[in-house]
């Protein structure tokens, strides 16, 4: 398994630190361990130094044996380690040895349970007690014999015949304690800090890859998965990479997905737009169709009474600011109550259409037809003094005398007649086709298909 980046930080700082901290530490712990082991060692030789001058080799000679145990002598010097010894804490025993013909005997002991006699041979072999015959030493190491473990040291007591020498014992429980003491304090230290570069190194690494697994969290939850599903064990940059990778798929995915349904709708929209063209025109069509059925009659395709009356309306504005002559001529078909009476309803219909059709045909630019109502036509005869509108309304009176309609086999024909009125404008428009209405009916009293025009 991949180690993470996290984990490689954590163990490369940690070692590093308990690398540098150990070497500093064993440095300082192996040169406080030798200070003081020559501290010890330089105290107990400066000590033995000290002490040897206080001595005198000539009452030492005196001291042979144990019945020398009662010369003023031995007590005296007797007396002076005891005290030596008990004025220092640091010394447990000093005694003062003679060395002769190769053999080491104590001559003085401070040891007040235990002591060794004067003459009593010491029998272990230490070199640095024999040297310390000659010159001042110490012992390399802790040393045990039958008063216990010590570390002592030497200096020679000079002058006479014999070689002496004064012996300090430290004892090696002091040593150790202080050996011992030093440990724990340098275990101590070592321990707090492993604790602080565990502390460190623990920080250090987390707030180091905090921000990359952050990331990595984040883009997970940007593509709506787990980060770990979508991760290959690896280190947090590999697992970056694969969630980008991830991310990545995913978002060509979506753009792919996103750019189809945009095509989908643009279609849909593109369709909708054609259906909503074709709804507009045949809206347009069916309104262009409700205008044209608002304004012309459904029978004759005429122009109806309301689309006449505005146009008539719209002349006599015209009229105030040019004011051209025109004419309001209503025909009326005569006794057209036979037709329907004769041939039917149907055939009247069909007579007064094919009616219709021919009057329009005839009709110039100047003239509007209009179905006025039933079998009532009105003409607006524009441009036309009421002498002009007569003549005209004559001649169409004359063509419509000489039509013919065929109809069931039959030759139907008809007469018109026709009430004409020329617009004033002191008597207004309603007046003037009210005028024609009167001609008409005048027309009519006069015995039919003829031309009537306004009493005045
Ligand atoms: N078939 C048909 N008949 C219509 C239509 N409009 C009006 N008429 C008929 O026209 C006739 C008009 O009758 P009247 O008012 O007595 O007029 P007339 O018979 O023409 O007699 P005069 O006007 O006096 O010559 C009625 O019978 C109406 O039913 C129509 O659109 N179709």
């Amino acid at each position: 398994m991949k180690l993470t980046i996290r984990a490689k930080l954590f163990l490369s700082h940690f070692f590093a630190i308990m690398f540098v901290s150990g070497s500093i530490g064993s440095y300082f712990y192996g040169s406080a361990i030798e200070n003081l082991e020559n501290s010890l060692k330089s105290r107990l030789r400066n000590s033995a130094a000290l002490l040897s001058k206080s001595f005198d080799t000539k009452e030492l000679d005196l001291i042979q044996n144990e019945q020398n145990k009662s010369l003023p002598e031995y007590e005296k010097n007797l007396q002076l380690i005891i005290s030596y010894a008990s004025s220092n804490d640091d010394i447990a025993f000093i005694y003062i040895m003679r060395l002769r013909d190769g053999l080491v005997e104590f001559v003085l002991d401070s040891d007040q349970v235990n002591p060794a006699r004067p003459g009593e041979i010491y029998k272990q072999n230490i070199p640095e007690l024999i040297e310390g015959f000659a010159s001042v030493s110490v012992d390399s190491s802790i040393t045990t014999d039958r008063w216990g473990s010590f570390m002592s040291g030497y200096a020679p007591i000079g002058g006479g015949a014999a070689q002496y020498l004064i012996g300090l014992d430290m004892k090696a429980d002091d040593v150790s304690n202080k050996l011992q003491d030093l440990k724990t304090k340098g275990l101590l230290s070592l321990l707090m800090s492993l604790i602080l570069a565990y502390a460190c190194c623990y920080y250090l690494s987390r707030n180091f890859v905090y921000r990359i697994r952050r990331l990595h969290d984040q883009c997970g939850d940007l593509i709506h998965a787990d980060p770990k599903d979508v991760s290959v064990k690896g280190d947090e940059i590999d697992d970056l990479s694969d969630v980008f990778s991830v991310m990545l798929e995913s978002f060509q995915k979506n753009q792919e997905i996103l750019e189809a349904k945009v095509t989908e709708r643009t279609e849909e929209v593109n369709k909708a737009n054609r259906n909503l063209m074709i709804e507009v025109k045949a809206r347009k069509q069916m309104m262009e169709q409700l205008r044209d059925l608002a304004r012309t009659d459904y029978l004759t395709t005429l122009i109806n009474r309301r689309e006449m009356t505005n146009i008539l309306r719209s002349v006599c504005i015209d009229y105030k600011v040019h004011p051209k002559p025109f004419v309001v001529t209503l025909m009326d078909i005569d006794d057209f109550k036979n037709i329907n009476d004769c041939y039917g309803n149907g055939v009247g219909d069909e007579v007064l259409l094919s009616l219709c059709k021919r009057l329009s045909a005839m009709l110039d630019t100047k003239e509007v037809l209009a179905r006025w109502g039933g079998e009532e036509l009105l003409f607006l005869m524009n441009d036309a003094t009421l002498t002009d509108a007569a003549l005209r309304a004559e001649a169409l009176r004359k063509t419509i005398e000489g039509m013919e309609f065929s109809v069931d086999n039959n030759i139907v024909s008809i007469t018109a007649s026709f009430g004409l009125a020329e617009y004033e404008v002191e008597r207004g428009l309603d007046a003037t086709i009210k005028e024609a209405g009167l001609a008409l009916y005048r027309a009519k009293r006069l015995g039919k298909n003829r031309v009537s025009i306004e009493d005045s």
